[in-house]
């Protein structure tokens, strides 16, 4: 039970503690004070006119929370099962390219923090620290997913695969969203295409010749490559990037183990629907079989809530990492999985959801004019 006034804040004491956060959205504002602005449009950036990208926030407008009253249950339980684990909170660390770019510390701040949540971090293949080293990094340790993007050679993929295994991560997240890299034009503006010096795509050296290649958008990518993942590894396998029923049908006849729908934030197909507009009908393709995964505009715990009511298992989150990364570090990205804790917790107090699997679809009420 809380007591009133549940909001109040005390005044704060001079302490070397990060300001309170109070929502989300500014930290991106703090993040961008401090980034080299050729980074921010980087991290902030989509493809094309950026309408998905802007699609994926204010599709959360048009979903309105139906609550149930009376219902009691005291405490909220917001532990999910995936993969035979038991997660803390339906909230995951989508992989996000680059985090030295963020804040000098970069993956291993963000692998700290998430130790410290207890929740997943899907690790980039295009992380600037080696899988081992954020493997290492968290007291706690963070549990880790590896994302891939599947290289035209086989024998280095597997050999990627391998290094995360070695390394303990949980889960593979395979991209199926980037055959081609998306056009992105404020990055074509600003000229950004180097990492500066000292900061390079660890997961991609070659255990060979040393040499860090060059990460490859294969436009070759189709199932049959699936089927050679799922008989390269054990690792659970998630396709990151499924927008389109069918998709998600075919994607449990290929023996994978969850979808993560997903338009990589607006950042490849510019046009495609927002995620949490495209979730429903993957959830009713998949018809419970597999776990549905979200990314896509989670900025706060009622889109959360939004989403697992409308069928998600848990969220990914992509760049409110990055922003609480670049503002505050490690401390960032602790408060950022707290608040979006809180916030979940009193949303579904809220809404008379005692745990996720209270969250039902007819607690949406969608194409609210907005
Ligand atoms: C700066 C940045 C880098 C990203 N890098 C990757 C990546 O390396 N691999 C990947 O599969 N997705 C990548 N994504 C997509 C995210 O995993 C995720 O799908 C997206 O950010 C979710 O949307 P949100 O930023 O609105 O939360 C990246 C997104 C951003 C913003
Ligand atoms: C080769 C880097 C890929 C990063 C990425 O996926 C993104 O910027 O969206």
């Amino acid at each position: 039970m809380s007591s009133v006034p549940a909001q109040a804040t005390p005044r704060r004491a001079a302490t070397a503690d990060p300001p309170p956060l109070y929502r989300v959205d500014d930290l991106e504002a703090e993040a961008r004070r401090r980034l080299d602005p050729v980074h921010r449009d980087f991290f902030a950036g989509g493809a094309g006119d950026e309408r998905t990208l802007r699609a994926n926030e204010t599709a959360f407008d048009g979903y309105r929370i139906l609550p149930r009253v009376l219902r009691g249950g005291g405490e909220r339980d917001l532990r999910i099962e995936l993969f035979g684990e038991t997660l803390p909170m339906p909230v995951l660390v989508s992989p996000t390219a680059f985090h030295r770019l963020a804040h000098p510390q970069g993956e291993v701040a963000t692998a700290r923090a998430v130790g410290a949540a207890g929740t997943v971090m899907v690790v980039s293949m295009a992380a600037t620290t080696p899988i081992e080293a954020v493997a290492g990094a968290a007291d706690p340790p963070a549990r880790l997913w590896f994302q891939l993007y599947p290289q035209p050679d086989l024998g280095f993929t597997a050999s990627v695969i391998r290094r995360a295994e070695a390394a303990g991560c949980r889960a593979l997240v395979v991209t199926v969203d980037s055959p081609v890299f998306g056009r992105r034009d404020r990055d074509l503006r600003n000229g950004f295409l180097d990492l500066p010096p000292g900061c390079r795509c660890e997961n991609m050296r070659d255990p060979e010749s040393g040499r860090v290649r060059d990460i490859v958008m294969d436009a070759t990518l189709d199932w049959a490559r699936i089927e050679w993942l799922r008989e390269t590894t054990r690792l659970p396998i998630v396709l990151k990037g499924i927008l389109h029923p069918a998709d998600a049908r075919l994607a449990v006849e290929h023996g994978v183990d969850a979808v993560l729908v997903s338009n990589h934030g607006g950042r490849q197909l510019d046009g495609a629907p927002a995620s949490v507009d495209a979730l429903p009908a993957v959830v009713a393709a998949v018809g419970g079989r597999i776990p549905v995964l979200l990314d896509g505009g989670i900025r706060r715990g009622t889109d959360i809530l939004a989403a697992l009511a409308l069928g998600a298992v848990a969220v990914g989150i992509g760049r409110p990492v990055v922003w609480a990364l670049a503002a505050r570090g490690e401390p960032g990205v602790r408060q950022l999985l707290d608040l979006l804790r809180a916030e979940l917790a009193r949303a579904m107090t809220l809404a008379g959801a005692v745990r996720p699997a209270d969250l039902t679809r007819e607690m949406i009420l969608d194409r609210v004019p907005v």
